[in-house]
């Protein structure tokens, strides 16, 4: 999967405009979201990250319609949020309640009853990975099998975004990867949105296209990942005379790794190298080190706790 490669849509499938909500009222009360806005681009795999508390299953459940904001607004395909536009959604928020000795396909063929959309059962399946499994009763099925039908039950409504309250919460490393595969075919092949809310950063690094890092409510950075980590990169040199470069960049400069780590934009780099190349500096290594998401989040929240 290369996140760098995949082409999205500047049209916002959902979108969140100076969105409040209060819980209690009083001294006690809590200001679970402040004036949040964001933008989930069509066809994107979406992250919402955040601390416990940030705020994330809030938004979502306000997107679901089980909450209602005390202020703001919430946009569907650019539609005010309504039942008739909250269909185009299909939602996985909280863990999924099955008949355990209906079987996976029974499941589908129920709610595809309701729908009208019989002829998805089997495309569905297929998809989330069950065909063989179909006939299985659900008490038999791991957590992520169980999962994967929440999310096939969701599509069998054909909707257009896909939301998924942390998806791979409580999943071994082999329903990790399948729920990875999923997601990532189900954006950029099915050209579904998909908006997910995790905890797993190394996790929202492989499989989010976009993420927005929320705190008290508040949206702290957000972006294209690769663009995320690119603002948070250094340059890494290993030269002659370390202590020359340190005394240059001052707090901006950090010995590491036998060499210095010196926290400038990747637009400098150029512009650095030639320099000290024009100033007689021997340089042994130099790489561009882009940090991983873990990092810009503790970096970006603890920027905005101060
Ligand atoms: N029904 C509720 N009643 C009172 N307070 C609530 C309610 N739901 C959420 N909160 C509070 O709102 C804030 C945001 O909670 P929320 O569950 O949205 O955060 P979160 O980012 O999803 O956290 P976590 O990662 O722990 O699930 C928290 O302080 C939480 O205690």
């Amino acid at each position: 999967m290369r996140r760098g490669a995949v082409h999205l849509s500047t049209e916002p499938a959902i979108s969140f405009i100076s969105v409040d909500k209060r819980f209690g009222r009083g001294r006690t009360s809590v200001l679970a979201l402040d004036g949040l806005s964001l933008s989930v681009p069509k066809g994107s795999v979406y992250g919402l990250l955040g601390p416990n508390g940030a705020g994330k299953s809030t938004l979502l459940r306000i997107l679901a319609g089980l909450l209602t904001a005390d202020r703001g607004d919430v946009l569907i395909f650019g539609a005010p949020a309504a039942p008739a536009n909250r269909r185009r959604l299909g939602m996985l928020i909280e863990a999924p309640s099955f008949y355990p000795f209906l079987t996976a396909r029974e499941h589908l063929q129920m709610l595809a009853r309701f729908t009208g959309t019989g002829a998805l059962v089997e495309p569905v399946l297929r998809r989330i990975g069950l065909e063989k499994a179909a006939d299985k009763a659900v008490s038999g099925f791991s957590l992520g099998m169980k999962q994967r039908l929440g999310i096939g039950c969701a599509l069998i409504g054909q909707p257009e975004a896909i939301i998924l309250d942390e998806p791979t919460n409580g999943l071994d490393p082999d329903g990790i990867l399948e729920m990875r595969a999923l997601i990532d075919e189900l954006a950029h092949r099915d050209g579904l949105t998909v908006l997910l809310s995790s905890h797993l950063l190394d996790e929202v690094q492989r499989v989010c296209d976009r993420v927005a890092i929320l705190q008290h409510g508040r949206l702290v950075a957000e972006g294209a990942v690769a663009d995320l980590l690119d603002r948070e990169g250094r340059f890494f040199l290993s030269v002659d005379t370390p202590d020359t470069l340190i005394e240059e960049f001052g707090a901006r400069a950090e010995a590491g790794d036998g060499g210095v780590y010196v926290k400038i934009d990747s637009e400098q780099v150029p512009d650095l190298i030639a320099s000290l190349a024009g100033a007689g500096m021997r340089i042994h290594e130099a790489k561009w080190v882009k940090p991983d998401l873990e990092t810009v989040f503790l970096s970006q929240t603890r920027e905005a706790g101060r």
